[in-house]
């Protein structure tokens, strides 16, 4: 039994004015039901909300101001879930509807609950269908695109497998629809072997992040150990030979799991809110293993941060050592930067000695 999550891009769902893709959709529902009646669990992450709206409201284009594109998802969002609801219910699935802001994943507690509700969802064998609250999110707490939300669902009900569907057949050598010689990459063993190629921003006309955002996506999942497919939804048989495990698209191999799932959600859900500079016996000390980061190792302290924020640890130079939870507000951090634990302890009360605790760290 297998427990999989099913993204479907914009592109997918919608044509490029925004009209629904019903066939699409319906093959696609199809195949979901299928695994669901083998008994797998499946998990689907949808855009469209935003296409949905725009055709509904004759908006010619995608829009781009952010309150347009928010009352647009909040036209679409229902009739596009309708539309899941029916087809699954024709195919004997109970569906749920679940909608996640990316403070719901940056706030720890609130990430417990939506995981809970949802693996009591799957427990009941409910097909929850996910989508970002466009409504209530502002450029602060937003996913950005549903690639990383659907990363980060995959991650919240530790799924065995991540698909990624859009209006291409994977990833190519180069955006094929600028470079005709591009070619499919049918493998991805290291997501560090990309760097080479062209693979960018550019978007379908109604989707958001681009290439780039599903191979950030694929990183994050397959970091957790998830193997991660980025196949078509469109072409029939790319997402059933998926399902299938024959394959199809682009897929990314799982690396072995490092984190536990709390550093996986603070390496990748927790936003960070400021940096702290740290000297090179601290960034030693951090690199080569059990080390907490105490104030004597610390040097400059940027941004604005509480007690209990990420912040970013570089060195002098600013290369990246990792990033952790502060214990201390940035004022307290500043206040004791470069000072050993008597004094830390004299000038803040001594509830803790550590900057950053080496169990609210991740390297990397
Ligand atoms: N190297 C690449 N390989 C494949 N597609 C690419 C590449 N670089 C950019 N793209 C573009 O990414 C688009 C898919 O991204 P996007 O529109 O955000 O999809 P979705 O709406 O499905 O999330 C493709 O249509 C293609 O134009
Ligand atoms: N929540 C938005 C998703 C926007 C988005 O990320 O789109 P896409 O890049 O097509 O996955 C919607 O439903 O329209």
């Amino acid at each position: 039994m297998a427990r999989t999550v099913v993204k479907l891009g914009s592109s997918v769902v919608a044509e490029n004015d925004g009209t629904l893709r019903a066939e699409v959709i319906a093959r696609i529902c199809t195949a979901l039901a299928d695994r669901h009646a083998a008994g797998d669990d499946v998990v689907l992450v949808t855009s469209g909300a935003i296409a949905r709206g725009m055709r509904i409201m004759d908006l010619p284009v995608r829009p781009t101001a952010i309150e347009d594109l928010q009352a647009a998802s909040a036209v679409g969002q229902g009739k596009l879930y309708r539309v899941y609801d029916e087809l699954l219910r024709e195919r004997d699935v109970t569906t749920a509807q679940v909608l996640l802001t990316f403070f719901d994943m940056s706030a720890r507690l609130h990430y417990l609950n939506a995981r809970q509700t949802l693996r009591k969802l799957l427990e009941w064998r409910v097909l929850p269908v996910i989508n970002e609250n466009d409504t209530t999110t502002t450029d602060e707490i937003s996913f950005g695109d549903n690639d990383f939300l659907a990363a980060q669902v995959a991650v919240l009900v530790g799924a065995d497998e991540l698909v990624l569907c859009t209006d291409i057949e994977g990833l190519f050598t180069a955006n094929p629809r600028i470079d005709p010689d591009a070619s499919l990459v049918r493998e991805v063993a290291d997501v560090a072997d990309l760097e080479a190629l062209s693979i960018g921003h550019e978007t379908s006309a109604l989707g958001s992040g681009g290439m780039r955002s599903k191979v950030v996506a694929a990183e994050m999942a397959t970091a957790a150990g998830i193997p991660t497919t980025i196949c078509s939804g469109i072409l029939p048989g790319a997402l059933e030979a998926v399902l299938s495990g024959e394959g199809a698209g682009t897929r990314f191999a799982a690396r072995p799991a490092r984190y536990s799932s709390f550093k996986l959600w603070l390496k990748y859900a927790k936003p960070t809110r400021g940096t702290v500079v740290i000297d090179d016996g601290a960034a030693r000390a951090l690199r080569d293993g059990a080390a907490s980061l105490l104030p004597v190792g610390v040097v400059a302290v940027q941004g604005s941060f509480d007690a209990g924020d990420a912040v970013e640890i570089v060195t002098r130079a600013g290369e990246p050592v990792g990033k952790g939870i502060s214990t201390f507000s940035r004022d307290e951090l500043a206040a004791v930067a470069g000072e050993k634990t008597a004094t830390v302890r004299e000038r803040l009360g001594g509830a803790a000695d550590e900057a950053v605790h080496r169990d609210y760290l991740v390297l990397g």
